[in-house]
């Protein structure tokens, strides 16, 4: 062999081992690049033609859309059967036996939260930001060491007061009898709680629609249900709009998904095949699943569960302030995956356990590490109606007088100090009309839910300032059973105000015999992916309204007189 031969045959050697050199240097970067956890997903989310065997094999097994899966629930009433008439004043008398068709029963003994007498729930220990709220800590210490302060009293049914009486509210509870004894705001211990409401409501103006829908020809109940907002109310409950509206979101097939923008978490907003829109929020966890102790508020994860419950509660305390919202099973394949834009198909993938999941993109939890996912293919979620298009109306966003720091380390200022109603009170636009009031509904409404994540609120532009809130954003709500949320009902606590209409509502629904729990099992029931709320959220509720109702009385126990604290604005 000469020299040139054995040259030229190193040299092939040389360059082979170099192109080698160069694929493995690259495939290294590659895996270091998008680590080793998403291997997996890239691949699946590369090679879409897997995810279309699995579709059609699960399709096939399973119906095509949620639509079909969810048939059943068409001979359902949206409304809880009977609601329309139990909002009807006319049908009182059916009332107690529609009830009692559906298993309720005002007399039935009601469980009794064993842990409500021990000390824990006075002291406030598992969140420690409420623990500068010394002087109710301390009112409430001071209560607990009397030993009467919450008597249980399990096996009669009378409103929050079968298992969560307060002495002292009893005696307040017949000084607002006989104050208002002839009024619309009258509270007895015997009528039915949706009466006394209703009574409340009918005295309600709802003012005018929107400028842009005065002359809407509607077909659709969410045209409708556009069309209908007023200046005083988001919705009426006793118009068939919001029972079809409710239907419409459940059963209508699904034709387009697209994520939306803004905000932390993952939403959807899909469109229906009537052309409505729904902000979908996907189920993460099981409703046993608490609010982690070491998560603050705003990395608390949202609960589609939390918004069907606040729609409820809202309506059940007569605001009609939250977007209607139920739950709605989705195929993730069919209702998903297939109608996404690319960027969002590309985070769906099968989980190692032959899950459909997805995880979007989003500043919180849009990871695969966070992955939303059927079993193994059918998904839960809420559906919230959508409000019109802005172009349609306009929305104005306010911030929160009683805004949270959002920060680890630092506090907002009415969290230190006690004077911010005062600043407020002279400022537009809390010093006329109804808005300061609104604030303090908006306060009672969270402390009832736990919701710490009320930074902001809306209201529409073409009914000026007077007008009522958007309660939207509930999902942090409804996150931890045992905590009752002192700091969310500082607006209450330091303007020492309430508007008579809720004052009224909540003395019902102290008084009984119906309970809030009770009333919102009910209306729950209706929804398709009942149960919403576990039992331990349902009886906070009636723990919360006793609470309430001794936060005005220790307003009216620091000397402030009678009509500085209940104050009645007119607004129901
Ligand atoms: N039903 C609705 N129809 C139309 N727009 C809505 C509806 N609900 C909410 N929005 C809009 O979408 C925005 C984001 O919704 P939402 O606040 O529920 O999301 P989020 O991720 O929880 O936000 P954040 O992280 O700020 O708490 C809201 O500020 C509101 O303007
Ligand atoms: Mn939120």
């Amino acid at each position: 062999m000469g020299y040139w031969t054995y040259a030229r045959r190193r040299w092939k050697w040389f360059l082979w081992l170099l192109v080698t050199a160069v694929v493995l240097i690259n495939a290294a970067i590659f895996i270091g690049l998008t680590g080793p956890r998403d291997q997996l997903s890239v691949r699946q989310m590369e090679d879409e033609s897997h995810l279309l065997i699995a579709r059609k094999r699960l399709n096939k097994s399973r119906g095509n859309s949620s639509g079909q899966a969810y048939a059943d629930w068409e001979q359902k009433d949206p409304l809880g059967g009977d609601r329309g008439k139990h909002l009807n004043q006319e049908n009182s008398q059916k009332q107690d036996q529609n009830l009692a068709d559906h298993g309720y029963d005002a007399n039935q003994p009601k469980e009794v939260d064993a842990n409500y007498n021990s000390r824990t729930n006075y002291t406030y220990k598992d969140n420690e930001e409420d623990n500068d709220d010394e002087e109710i800590i301390e009112l409430l210490k001071e209560k607990d060491d009397q030993e009467d302060y919450v008597q249980q009293k399990g096996g009669q049914s009378h409103g929050a007061r079968a298992n969560y009486s307060i002495t002292q509210v009893d005696q307040f509870v017949q000084k607002f009898q006989s104050v208002y004894k002839n009024s619309p705001y009258a509270v007895d211990t015997e009528s039915k709680y949706l009466i006394h409401l209703r009574r409340i409501t009918s005295l309600r103006k709802k003012g005018p629609r929107l400028v842009d829908y005065l002359h809407e020809k509607c077909t659709h109940s969410w045209e409708i249900f556009h069309s209908e907002i007023r200046q005083h109310a988001l919705y009426d409950p006793d118009e068939g709009y919001l029972k079809s509206l409710l239907k419409d979101m459940v059963m209508k097939e699904v034709v387009d998904v697209e994520q939306k923008e803004g905000g932390t978490q993952i939403k959807l907003i899909i469109t229906l095949e009537d052309d409505g829109q729904s902000l979908f929020k996907p189920m993460r966890f099981p409703r046993e699943q608490e609010t982690l102790p070491d998560h603050f508020y705003f990395a608390d994860y949202e609960r589609h569960n939390a918004e069907i419950a606040a729609f409820h509660l809202d309506m059940l305390l007569g605001f009609h302030r939250v977007p209607p919202t139920v739950g709605r099973v989705v195929n993730v394949s069919h209702d998903l995956h297939r109608l996404s834009n690319k960027k969002l198909a590309r985070t769906f993938f099968l989980s190692p356990a032959g899950n459909w999941c997805f995880h979007g993109s989003c500043s919180y939890y849009c990871d695969s590490s966070h992955p939303i996912c059927g079993h193994p293919i059918m998904l839960e979620g809420s559906m919230a109606a959508f409000l019109p298009p802005v172009e349609r109306a306009k929305r104005k966003t306010w911030r929160n007088p009683w805004k949270r720091s959002y920060s680890k380390h630092r506090k907002a200022y009415w969290e230190l100090n006690n004077d911010l109603c005062d600043k407020i009170k002279e400022k537009e636009p809390y010093n006329t009309g109804r808005r300061l009031l609104d604030i303090l509904d908006m306060a009672v409404f969270d402390f009832l839910t736990g919701n710490l994540d009320r930074h902001h609120y809306e209201t529409f532009q073409d009914f000026d300032n007077e007008t009522f809130l958007l309660h939207l954003d509930n999902g942090r709500a409804f996150g931890k059973s045992k905590y009752d949320c002192i700091s969310c009902i500082a607006p209450v606590r330091q303007c020492c105000m309430i508007r008579l209409s809720t004052l009224s509502k909540l003395v019902k629904l102290y008084s009984g015999p119906d309970s809030l729990s009770t009333l919102m099992r009910f209306s729950m029931h209706s929804d398709p992916v009942d149960p919403i709320l576990v039992e331990s959220h349902l009886q906070a509720l009636d723990r919360r309204v006793s609470k309430l109702l001794h936060i005005i009385l220790s307003c009216l126990a620091k000397g402030k007189s009678w009509n500085e604290v209940i104050i009645d604005d007119g607004i129901t």
